[in-house]
């Protein structure tokens, strides 16, 4: 299989251009690769297809062979790949995904080769339900007006956190953090797995533990469902933006520092929808027997 290594701020995947071929038992083959000892290494695999509505599709698959719905680092990868190996002229197109069509834009460097990307994510899912959420699995639900899960309170492994949960087309639950810690000492191993299999999320969530520095700046960290600690989540950050926006604790554009790098989200509320602007790098090339 010959295949292309690529990192969007350091959340990495193996990607396979399947134009013209068909890889077989992709969730295998995703497990195979991201083993950081005995594959190639990475955080999951991503098949890049053709699509009869739109002009890529992209399949993800996490490092534990799951299948995720969306990926915001990797599909600026994806406009990477089909633009540097010219399987597009075009500097704007669009890409299908278990999660509905999304629009990407190319920025490119002196060379021709795409250096920044921003893509339209399309609008935040703010309903329990469809995120999902199980609110008879929080304490105290409260919002049952407009059903939304907004500072809400969720008890994990004896302790008792504030929630918010929103889907950028798979789900998230985001919780704010002491900013007197330095961020990269927040015991991320031992808590992300249990809000990743908490009852109150029945498709299992990604979790970004967030701290607000300002109105501008939000640092994160992110354990993601399926590949455990990542060092950047594109959706994460995204749902965080909404998040501490709907708090009112950070603007309607702000930097996400991530532990790979930064990621600048806007939150356009007269269309709704959500901005995503950040890079996308090729690490290396090869073949692998799988
Ligand atoms: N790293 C991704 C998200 C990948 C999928 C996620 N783990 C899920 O299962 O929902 C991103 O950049 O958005």
């Amino acid at each position: 299989m010959k295949f292309t290594k690529m990192q969007g701020i350091g959340n990495d995947y193996v990607y396979v251009d399947c134009t013209k071929t068909e890889l077989k038992n992709a969730s295998e083959v995703a497990i195979k690769v991201s083993d950081r000892h005995f594959g190639i290494g990475s955080d999951g695999l991503i098949l890049i297809k053709k699509s009869d509505k739109a002009d890529f599709y992209m399949e993800m698959y996490n490092a534990d062979g799951s299948q995720g719905k969306m990926c915001g680092n990797g599909i600026r990868c994806v406009a990477k790949y089909v633009c540097d190996n010219k399987l597009t002229d075009k500097d704007e197109f669009s890409v299908e995904t278990l999660s509905g069509i999304k629009i990407l834009k190319v920025r490119k460097d002196d060379k021709g080769l795409v250096s920044l990307v921003k893509v339209d994510m399309g609008a935040p899912i703010l309903e329990a339900s469809e995120i999902p959420v199980d609110v008879n699995n929080l304490k105290n639900y409260s919002n049952r007006e407009d059903k939304r899960v907004i500072d809400e309170t969720i008890e994990v492994d004896g302790k008792q956190y504030k929630v918010t949960c929103v889907s950028m087309g798979n789900p998230h639950a985001i919780v704010y953090i002491d900013n007197t810690i330095d961020i990269k000492d927040f015991p991320l191993e031992e808590i992300g797995p249990k809000f990743e299999c908490h009852p109150a999320f029945p498709e299992k969530v990604n979790t970004e533990f967030i701290q607000v520095v300002d109105n501008k700046n939000l640092n994160m960290r992110v354990w993601e469902r399926g590949s455990g600690e990542t060092l950047a989540c594109g959706t994460g950050a995204c749902a965080s933006l909404v998040a501490t926006n709907l708090n009112g604790l950070c603007d309607s554009n702000a930097t996400l520092h991530l532990l790979g790098g930064d990621l600048n989200i806007t939150w356009d509320k007269e269309e709704n929808t959500i901005i995503m602007q950040g890079p996308a790098t090729t690490v290396f090339t090869g073949e692998i027997e799988v």
